[in-house]
């Protein structure tokens, strides 16, 4: 990798009531590539993005975002920092009480970054980008499908122009047409504003098409990088099991142990 990674894990270590979820987690993503971290239920995806976040204190180990340690800056550098991330929720997580609109520019408008009259023009940019009508801002959330849930959460993510983007679990719970959709508007969007990606899924054809590169987690800590195109034919035995999604193999004869 040439350059200071985007975002650089170094030794990442996360217990919690004794028991090692992190153990050790080494990790570089450069600057506009779409990293997908894969990995079994309980394997510590989740720990390691809120790690990222700041959302938990590992208890050793550096998180570095554009060369600098996040983790010993004071509050008030690390918000600016975070003021750069978007993230998209698993369940999109947006509030019912508020319309979409005020959802999609929730940030812009909590940090008094936006005046409100801006804010419905802006919501309505953003929901073009993600192929939805002007008029879908005053509906509730309530009101969407699934599919459109995750459109509304993908443009409030995208709403305050991040450089880093954190998408959990995007697919889950779409049909695979849509799943699809939601894909390429993810590349898209990531495209268009030249951020960085950082994924957790365990849709398999979800992380061919958002990754560039893709990093297994297994055990506390990263056993494969390499590229996301060639999940299920790495040459790794426990990442082509679990991208192939077999039964059998070396992950499985580690659980029965
Ligand atoms: N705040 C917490 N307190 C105690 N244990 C936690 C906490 N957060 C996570 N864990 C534990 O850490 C482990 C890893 O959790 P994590 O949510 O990162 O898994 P994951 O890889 O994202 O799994 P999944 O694919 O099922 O979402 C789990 O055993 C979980 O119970």
């Amino acid at each position: 990798m040439s350059g200071t990674p985007k975002i650089r894990l170094r030794g990442l270590t996360k217990r919690f009531n004794g028991k090692p979820v992190l153990d050790g987690v080494d990790l570089d993503v450069a600057a506009g590539e779409g990293m997908v971290i894969l990995g079994g239920s309980g394997s510590g995806k989740s720990v390691t993005i809120k790690c990222i976040l700041g959302l938990i204190r590992p208890d050793a180990g550096t998180v570095e975002i554009d060369g600098r340690d996040v983790l010993s800056m004071p509050r008030r550098e690390r918000e600016a920092v975070n003021d750069r991330i978007g993230m998209l929720f698993q369940n999109a997580a947006l509030f019912d009480s508020l319309p979409v609109w005020e959802n999609v520019c929730f940030k812009l408008l909590a940090q008094k970054r936006i005046t409100r009259s801006r804010a419905r023009d802006k919501a309505a940019e953003v929901l073009a980008q993600v192929g939805l009508a002007p008029s879908v801002g005053d509906l509730s959330p309530a009101e969407l499908s699934g599919g459109m849930q995750k459109r509304v959460g993908l443009a409030r993510a995208i709403a305050a122009e991040p450089d880093i983007i954190f998408f959990d679990e995007p697919t889950t719970g779409l049909d695979p047409i849509m799943g699809a959709v939601i894909d390429g508007l993810i590349v898209d969007v990531v495209q268009r504003l030249g951020a960085t990606a950082v994924s957790i899924t365990h849709d398999m054809a979800s992380a061919r098409r958002i990754g560039t590169t893709a990093a297994m987690l297994h055990k506390g800590s990263i056993i494969w990088t390499g590229p996301a195109a060639s999940l299920g034919e790495t040459g790794n035995p426990m990442v082509d099991q679990f991208a192939r999604g077999e039964r059998e193999g070396p992950i499985q004869m580690e659980l029965r142990r």
